[in-house]
């Protein structure tokens, strides 16, 4: 007898964003991200009286107002690329696709529910995440544990871990790049800007660092241009230190280096967000113009790009295959 819940369903998962741009609905998704000890691992005696009796009521509203900056009419630009890579994939996989956010709604649990309403009993977790950290990619996967514990039955999963290395990933940045170079012409350079994660975490086994520089590598075989590359992370949090080179840092002194005009693309970031529209779109662009740079162009991410929902496409079929 043919079992009518023997559907392969697609979990997107991205690390979410607050519901509004104000001070209350940013600290609750703050509250629930620098709560996880995948992302802050201080123990919580230390953690929780800094966390609630300084950064959540200072950070809040600074936040906030940085939010409003870049919100748009349908609402926090991770949350709008990321429903529009859902319908994307959706229609171009066949197959029912659901978001399911780390961190703030649409929840993970209610992904899972949604795709299990569907029929769907074998779940492939796609994190948007090309270089695996333990600060994103096993977040995922331990909210995923937590968030059905209650559940009696589990569905089936597979999980993807990363896809740096991806042809296809890779294709789809060096397109985006070679794209904005016809409209625009060449820089002088193009600079990869990552999101950091504290030194000591890359010390201690996490492979994010070797991933980003394997992606950088991987790009600069794809582009094979006289333009040369740099790796740099940004999104410093905190006092101890984070992976070097720092982005800001490195702005400051490019111009002096003779770069003047200068790309930024930030392959971790699967879609357009606060990290990507106001810190490299509007802060660094004014850092470097005013250490002397004359022209600063940020490279949008892939968001919903063709070459972007095809390379989904592809690690699902891959990834569900045989199932
Ligand atoms: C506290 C430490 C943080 C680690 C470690 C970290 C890793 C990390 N984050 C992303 C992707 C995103 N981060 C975003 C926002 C954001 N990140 C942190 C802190 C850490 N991130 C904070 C506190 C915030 C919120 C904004 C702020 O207060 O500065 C976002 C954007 C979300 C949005 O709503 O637009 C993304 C995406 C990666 C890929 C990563 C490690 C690999
Ligand atoms: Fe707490
Ligand atoms: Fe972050």
């Amino acid at each position: 007898m043919e079992n009518k819940n023997n559907k392969v369903g697609v979990l997107l998962a991205n690390l979410g964003t607050p519901e509004a741009p104000t001070a209350q609905a940013v600290k609750a998704f703050l509250s629930e991200f620098l709560h996880d000890q995948r992302v802050v691992d201080m123990t919580r005696w230390l953690w929780c009286p800094l966390l609630h009796g300084i950064i959540l009521p200072v950070r809040s509203p600074k936040v906030a107002k940085l939010y409003q900056t870049v919100w748009m009419e349908e609402g926090s630009p991770l949350m709008v690329y990321s429903k529009r890579q859902k319908a994307a994939l959706e229609r171009e996989s066949g197959l029912p696709v659901e978001l399911g956010m780390t961190y703030g709604n649409p929840s993970i649990l209610t992904g899972v529910e949604a795709l299990k309403a569907k029929g769907c009993n074998k779940i492939l977790v796609l994190p948007l995440y090309p270089q695996y950290s333990r600060t994103t990619t096993a977040a995922v996967f331990d909210k995923i544990a937590k968030s059905l514990k209650q559940m009696p039955e589990l569905p089936e999963f597979r999980f993807v871990n990363h896809y740096y290395s991806e042809d296809s990933y890779i294709e789809a940045l060096a397109q985006s790049v070679e794209a904005h170079w016809a409209e625009h012409g060449k820089p002088d350079m193009l600079l990869c800007s990552y999101h950091g994660i504290p030194k000591r975490y890359a010390d201690n086994g996490d492979p994010y660092q070797s991933h980003c520089l394997g992606t950088t590598e991987k790009l600069v075989a794809r582009l094979s241009s006289d333009v040369p590359l740099k790796t740099t992370f940004q999104s410093r949090f905190g006092r101890e230190e984070w992976l070097q080179p720092y982005t800001d840092k490195t702005l400051e002194t490019l111009p002096g280096e003779g770069v003047k005009r200068l790309d930024v693309i930030t392959p971790a970031f699967s879609a357009d967000c606060l990290e990507t529209l106001e810190e490299i779109s509007e802060q660094c662009h004014e850092s470097f113009i005013e250490a002397g740079g004359e022209t600063f162009r940020y490279i949008p991410c892939l968001n919903d790009s063709p070459a972007h929902i095809d390379m989904m496409k592809l690690l699902v079929e891959r990834n569900t295959k045989g199932w």
